[in-house]
């Protein structure tokens, strides 16, 4: 399942992002790229555990706690610290799937990623080029939003940006550990939610039919999410 959430970010907040992130050091995404990304990455990415990075990716993780869709949508047990990336002068990601495993460094901690982000800071009208195309069960979904939105999809996806043919694209990225694995599994919990705030929204909140629905979502996440 591919989901986007809208305005994680304003867009006061985008352009304060953007004024550090475009005054940062960028260095060569290959730094970090495993043997097997390594043959298609060129972009550019924020070191790891720079002042900048912890503290723009802090407030990302922030907003996102407040959102009832993310954590409808992730159910998040663990999230990796935001990353920042950048695409320009032809800059691409060729096809790959993220490693399953990602240790956050400094930390002994491992993070198994269930789902990838993309949270987008420029806008598609500052770049040509630059969709993150993903492959799923009904062929290729190509995304490319608008400054402060973002995109959720399984890790287990094959996926790639395409070449920045102008301007530079520039986003956040990272991975989440679900409290359920299964993507099956999340995403009937996903749309059971969807289906119970939806009805409560229609003012039925308190009936007999909506307490059993909302029963039967609390008894499915505790057969299937770990903590
Ligand atoms: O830049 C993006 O949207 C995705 C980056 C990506 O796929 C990765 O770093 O593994
Ligand atoms: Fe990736």
């Amino acid at each position: 399942m591919l989901i986007s959430i809208e305005n994680v970010l304003g867009k006061d907040e985008v352009a304060r992002f953007r004024q550090g992130l475009e005054a940062a050091e960028w260095q060569d995404g290959l730094q970090t790229a495993g043997t097997l990304a390594s043959a298609v990455k060129r972009n550019l990415q924020i070191a790891d555990g720079s002042e900048l990075a912890m503290s723009l990716g802090n407030h990302i993780l922030r907003k996102l706690g407040s959102m009832p869709e993310f954590i409808s949508a992730a159910l998040p047990l663990r999230i990796y610290p935001p990353k920042f990336n950048c695409y320009r002068d032809g800059g691409t990601y060729g096809a790959h799937v993220d490693s399953a495993l990602m240790q956050v460094p400094g930390t002994s901690l491992t993070v198994r990623t269930d789902l990838s982000a993309t949270l987008f800071l420029s806008e598609p009208d500052e770049y040509e080029g630059g969709e993150l195309q993903i492959e799923g069960p009904f062929g290729v979904q190509a995304v490319k939003l608008d400054a402060g939105d973002m995109v959720l999809y399984p890790s287990s996806s094959l996926h790639l940006v395409s070449p920045v043919t102008r301007g530079a694209r520039i986003a956040s990225f990272f991975w989440i550990q679900s409290m359920v694995q299964d993507e099956g599994e999340r995403t009937l919990l996903y749309d059971l939610d969807r289906s119970i705030q939806g009805l409560t929204a229609a003012g039925l909140q308190g009936t007999p039919d909506l307490l059993q629905l909302t029963g039967v979502y609390h008894n499915l996440l505790r057969r299937w999410a770990s903590t």
